[in-house]
């Protein structure tokens, strides 16, 4: 059964009902849908803060993410890598490994929460140093258009772009142990980055809107800052709607940061 964007959409805005979490074997991870609404930041992304705990996070990146051999990593200028559950292919999945248990527990609560209505598959994990990122690009057509992404370690911001003209569209602040959702217009239309910077600044004005900046020092509305709006600097550089100087509030420093993005990419020559 393949969904289109509309019907992945729909299950996505249907109203949920809350089943109680039930605790399953796994810690802190629990099964039963969940309501997204409270989450919602455009109709097409979504982010949960605390999704999950200190202690599931320092057991994914101990006893999952740090205790490969260094052959899984694939080391590049700006990040590292490891990819888990087969090779992504213009057909499909091909080379098809289930997933390693610390990620496989991740990939079933996703499907146990109806949020993503296959069990994912596949996994991509990225650790960034402070200032390292991955330049603005689409992920393309192989896989099936949900992003499931767990932030760990560090807060980190994403960029989401419009593609021609290339610019900024809005930024999406992703707290550590967050998981960020997106689709439909983001996924197909726009690109998406985290920009090489050692820290992100928060700027606002008196209109009361947050921004951050890309590297190249554009600006880039925030839709999700709720942090302190006190100002602690000036910058000289203009709120596009009020003209005001923009004040620095808050900086976000990066330290080393894990992204796990989780997918389901349908399989080569399945039927
Ligand atoms: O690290 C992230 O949050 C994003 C990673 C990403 O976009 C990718 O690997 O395609
Ligand atoms: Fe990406």
């Amino acid at each position: 059964m393949k969904l289109s964007l509309k019907d992945i959409k729909a299950k996505l805005n249907a109203p949920r009902k809350i089943i109680k979490p039930a605790p399953e074997k796994f810690d802190n991870f629990v099964v039963g849908e969940i309501n997204l609404e409270p989450y919602r930041v455009t109709d097409e992304v979504w982010l949960i803060p605390d999704y999950i705990s200190e202690e599931l996070e320092e057991k994914i990146l101990n006893n999952g993410v740090y205790h490969q051999p260094e052959s899984k990593w694939v080391r590049l200028r700006t990040r590292s890598l490891q990819l888990w559950g087969g090779d992504v292919t213009e057909d499909g999945l091909q080379n098809q490994e289930p997933l390693p248990k610390f990620l496989d527990i991740f990939a079933q609560r996703l499907f146990d929460e109806r949020i993503f209505p296959y069990k994912p598959n596949h996994a991509l994990i990225n650790e960034y140093q402070p200032g390292q990122g991955i330049m603005p690009h689409t992920d393309g057509p192989a896989y099936y258009p949900l992003v499931a992404t767990l932030c760990l370690g560090s807060v980190a911001v994403s960029q989401f772009w419009n593609m021609e003209p290339r610019s900024p569209a809005f930024s999406i602040i992703l707290p550590q142990r967050s998981l960020l959702l997106w689709t439909g217009n983001p996924y197909y239309n726009m690109l998406h980055s985290i920009e090489d910077v050692p820290s992100d600044y928060i700027f606002t004005d008196s209109c009361g809107v947050f921004y951050t900046q890309t590297s190249a020092g554009e600006l880039s509305r925030v839709l999700n800052y709720t942090g302190p709006t006190v100002p602690i600097d000036e910058l000289i550089k203009e709120c596009p709607i009020c003209k005001e100087d923009l004040k620095v509030v808050n900086s976000l420093y990066r330290e080393t940061r894990i992204s796990i993005t989780i997918r389901y990419v349908p399989l080569a020559n399945r039927e």
